[in-house]
C-alpha cells in the first residue's frame, strides 16, 4: 500500500514533486530462476521498467518485511546513542562502521547523512586483511543484537539481488544466464543505513536541503528500503540517451538542481527499490544506464538502508558480448574491463578522504596492491590467496607502485 505523504511536508526546499507510482514486481520464490517463458517475460519486463522510468520495486514476503522493520527498529535506536559512543565505531582498515553526518562528500560538498556503513566483516586472520588489500577489514559492530539483525537483512537482500540477476540476465536474452551472477560468487556486498536529521535541525556543515547529492553507486544493483518521511529522488533515463559513465568521469553532483530532471521516490510499505550500478551500465552499454539518484531533507528525520549487489571485490568486469563490444563507444578503455575492487576503493577514497581509513591506505600504499594479478579475476574463480589456506599473496613492498596504482586504474 502506498503511504500518501502530504504534499505541503513533501521537501520543503523543492518544488512540489511528480509523484509517480513505481512499478511493481514480484520475485519468483525459488533461488534458481529457470529460464520459463513466466520468467523470461518477468525479467523482460523488468529491464523495460528500468530503461523508461530507472527504478521499480520488488514487494517483500512477510518474513523478508519483518527482517526490514527489526532493522529499522534496531537502526533508529542506534542513532539515538550519543555522538562519543558510536565515534568508536570505526575501523580504521574497512569503511564499515559509523560515519557522523557531515562527514561524507558527493561531489565535495558535505552529505548530512548520518551512516552505519556494513561491508563484508573479515576477521584479523583472513588472508586478505593480514595481506592488506584495500577496504578489507572487520566491521566494528556497536552490538550482536545489531550484528545479527544487519546480517539478516543482508541475506534478504542478497537474495533479492542474485534472483534480480538472474532475471536481468533472461530479460536481456543473454546466452550465458549465469554471467551476472559468476560475477558476484563471494560478492563485494555492501550496505549503508541511513539517518536523515530534519530540514531545520542539521549541524550546517553541508548544503541547505540537501542530504545527499546527486550520484550513481558502483556495482551491479542498488536495493534500498525507506520508511514513510520520503525524500529520495531518482533521474530516469532520457530519450536522447545520454548518459555519464561514472567510472570514467566522476558524475557525482550532476544536474544535481534541475529540478525539471528529478522524479520523487514515493514511499511505499514492504516494498524495495531496486535499480542499476555503474558496473551493469558498463556491461550493458549503457543500455540499462545507473540510475541517478539524491536525497533532500524533509520536515521530519528521514531512515532508509541501502544495499549494494557487487561483484567480487577482484573481478574485473567485462562487456556483454551481446551488447558490451562493437558499439562504437570508447572500445579502447571498454576492452581492457574494469577491476571493480578499484572502481570501489577510489569511490570511497573520494567520499571519505579525511576518514582514518583512508589515511592508512595511503600511508601504507594499500592501492598498489590492486595492480596484482592475484587480484584479478575473470570467471567464478577464486584467486588462491582468498582460500582459508596460509597466505600466497607477495608483499605490498614487492609492487613498484606507480606502475601497480597505473594498472589498477585503467584495468
Ligand atoms: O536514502 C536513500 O533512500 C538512498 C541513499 C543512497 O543513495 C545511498 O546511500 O547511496
Ligand atoms: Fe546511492
Amino acid at each position: 500500500m502506498a503511504v500518501p505523504l502530504p504534499a505541503h511536508s513533501l521537501c520543503p526546499n523543492q518544488p512540489a514533486p511528480a509523484i509517480g507510482q513505481l512499478t511493481t514486481f514480484t520475485l519468483p520464490s525459488s533461488p534458481h530462476i529457470a529460464p520459463t517463458p513466466e520468467n523470461r517475460a518477468l525479467g523482460q519486463q523488468m529491464v523495460q521498467t528500468w530503461r523508461k522510468d530507472g527504478i521499480f520495486q520488488i514487494q517483500l514476503t512477510p518474513d523478508q518485511a519483518s527482517a526490514l522493520r527489526a532493522a529499522f527498529v534496531l537502526s533508529k535506536s542506534y542513532f539515538k546513542r550519543p555522538h562519543h559512543e558510536k565515534a568508536k565505531h570505526v575501523d580504521d582498515q574497512s569503511f564499515s562502521g559509523y560515519i557522523a553526518s557531515g562527514e561524507e562528500l558527493t561531489d565535495g560538498i558535505a552529505d548530512y547523512s548520518e551512516i552505519f556503513t556494513v561491508t563484508k566483516d573479515l576477521a584479523l586472520s583472513d588472508p586478505r586483511v593480514q595481506q592488506k588489500w584495500p577496504c578489507h577489514g572487520p566491521c566494528p559492530w556497536p552490538d550482536t543484537l545489531y550484528e545479527s539483525a544487519m546480517k539478516r537483512l543482508m541475506a534478504v537482500l542478497g537474495d533479492s539481488g542474485e534472483k534480480l540477476l538472474q532475471l536481468t540476465a533472461l530479460g536481456l536474452n543473454l546466452a550465458n544466464p549465469n554471467v551476472f551472477t559468476d560475477l558476484t560468487d563471494d560478492g563485494w556486498h555492501h550496505m549503508r543505513v541511513l539517518r536523515f536529521p530534519q530540514a531545520d535541525k542539521t549541524n550546517g556543515k553541508g548544503k541547505p536541503g540537501r542530504g545527499i547529492g546527486a550520484h550513481t553507486d558502483y556495482g551491479l544493483l542498488v536495493i534500498a528500503g525507506q520508511d514513510d518521511v520520503g525524500g529520495l529522488f531518482v533521474r530516469p533515463p532520457t530519450d536522447s540517451g545520454e548518459t555519464s559513465r561514472n567510472w570514467e568521469k566522476y558524475s557525482g553532483g550532476l544536474k544535481e538542481d534541475q529540478q525539471e530532471s528529478w522524479s520523487f521516490v514515493p514511499p511505499v510499505e514492504n516494498v524495495l527499490t531496486v535499480f542499476p550500478g555503474d558496473m551493469m551500465q558498463y556491461m550493458t552499454n549503457d543500455y540499462l544506464p545507473s540510475t541517478p539518484h539524491k536525497v533532500v531533507l524533509n520536515t521530519r528525520e528521514r531512515y532508509a538502508f541501502a544495499y549494494f549487489h557487487e561483484p567480487n571485490f577482484s573481478s574485473v568486469v567485462q562487456p556483454l558480448p551481446e551488447y558490451g563490444r562493437d558499439q562504437g563507444k570508447d572500445v579502447q578503455v571498454e576492452d581492457k574491463g574494469i577491476h571493480y575492487g578499484t572502481h570501489f576503493t577510489e569511490m570511497f577514497m573520494r567520499n571519505y578522504p579525511e576518514r582514518v581509513t583512508a589515511k592508512r591506505m595511503k600511508a601504507e600504499n594499500r592501492l598498489d596492491i590492486l595492480g596484482s594479478p592475484l587480484l584479478r579475476r575473470h570467471g567464478k574463480t577464486t584467486p588462491a590467496s582468498t582460500s582459508t589456506s596460509a597466505p600466497t599473496f607477495p608483499l605490498t613492498s614487492a609492487i613498484p607502485p606507480t606502475a601497480a596504482h597505473d594498472a589498477a586504474s585503467s584495468v
